[in-house]
């Protein structure tokens, strides 16, 4: 099942092949803050992350993700909306072409450059495989990423455009904007897994950095955002956002979608849309 994010492969034709992704809880969707209902039942959300079982890193032809090691639970979900333990499986990102899209959830029709995605499964099943398959299956918390450039007067904006300008012209890569350094050491290892298949050392590396300070959330039952899309997600989606720049931001779009030898094409807008809610609700974990 050959997918991806053109026009002859991409989100308006994943049907085809995978008939649930007209189902009644389909990921990603657009969250409206001011229909989302206060839940005070919701626990507080605890991730307990061990950088040990950090295990590589792998351009895997629609995004690039870090692996930990899942055979015991080092590295945890627990509370939220979730009963039970859910371990860490990998992390990995969707971004756009340029700054204005890139997210897959949207708040209240608001993209964001880059969304952060962080693969839990449930514990009460032997593995992630079995697990991708169940309802309760799996937790994936999404954290979105808002490319800040310090606030700007009118000749400020000038003086962007004039850096900009020369950026183009001496070819220098330099950070306008908050850099996020916590990112930077997971954008460090793209150079080595340019292309699809690609995969490199990565160790030792903690998640809990990639989060912001508070775990505010939105959530609800959900799917997976790319095929097979199966209805086993309960989402978590942070309030927050966390920053990045636009020079990291052109670190992600840096990648390939191909492999090597083939005609390369840009790993960028590997994004799906926001599908229909049918019905479901969105509870707040916040006033
Ligand atoms: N984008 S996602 O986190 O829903 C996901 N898709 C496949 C494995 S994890
Ligand atoms: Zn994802």
């Amino acid at each position: 099942h050959a997918w991806g994010y053109g026009a002859q492969d991409g989100p308006e034709k994943w049907a085809e092949s995978f008939p649930v992704a007209n189902g009644p809880r389909q990921s990603p969707i657009d969250i409206v803050p001011t229909q989302a209902q206060h839940d005070p039942s919701l626990k507080q959300l605890k991730l307990k992350y061990d950088p040990a079982t950090t295990k590589g890193i792998l351009n895997n032809g629609h995004s690039f993700q870090v692996d930990f090691t899942d055979d015991d639970s080092s590295s945890t979900l627990v509370g939220g909306p979730v009963i039970g333990i859910y371990r860490l499986r990998q992390f990995h990102f969707h971004w756009g072409s340029s700054d204005d899209k890139g997210s897959e959830h949207t708040i209240a029709g608001t993209r964001f450059p880059c969304e952060l995605h962080l693969v839990h499964w449930n514990t009460k099943y032997p593995n992630f495989g079995e697990a991708t398959s169940k309802p309760d299956g799996l937790a994936v918390v999404g954290v979105f990423l808002k490319v800040r450039i310090f606030s700007k007067s009118i000749s400020g904006i000038a003086v962007i455009k004039l850096f900009q300008m020369m950026d183009v012209l001496c070819g220098f890569v330099y950070q306008i904007g908050s850099a996020n350094p916590r990112l930077q050491k997971v954008l460090d290892a793209l150079d080595d897994i340019r292309s699809k298949g690609r995969q490199t050392t990565f160790s030792n590396f903690d998640p809990k950095t990639l989060l912001p300070a508070t775990l505010d959330f939105w959530t609800y039952e959900g799917s997976l955002t790319t095929p097979p899309l199966l209805e086993s997600v309960t989402w978590i989606v942070l309030k927050d956002p966390v920053s990045v720049s636009p020079a990291q931001m052109a670190k992600f779009r840096s990648l390939l979608f191909t492999s090597e030898g083939e005609a390369p094409s840009c790993m960028v807008d590997n994004f799906r849309p926001p599908q229909p809610l049918k019905g479901r609700k969105v509870r707040a974990s916040f006033k």
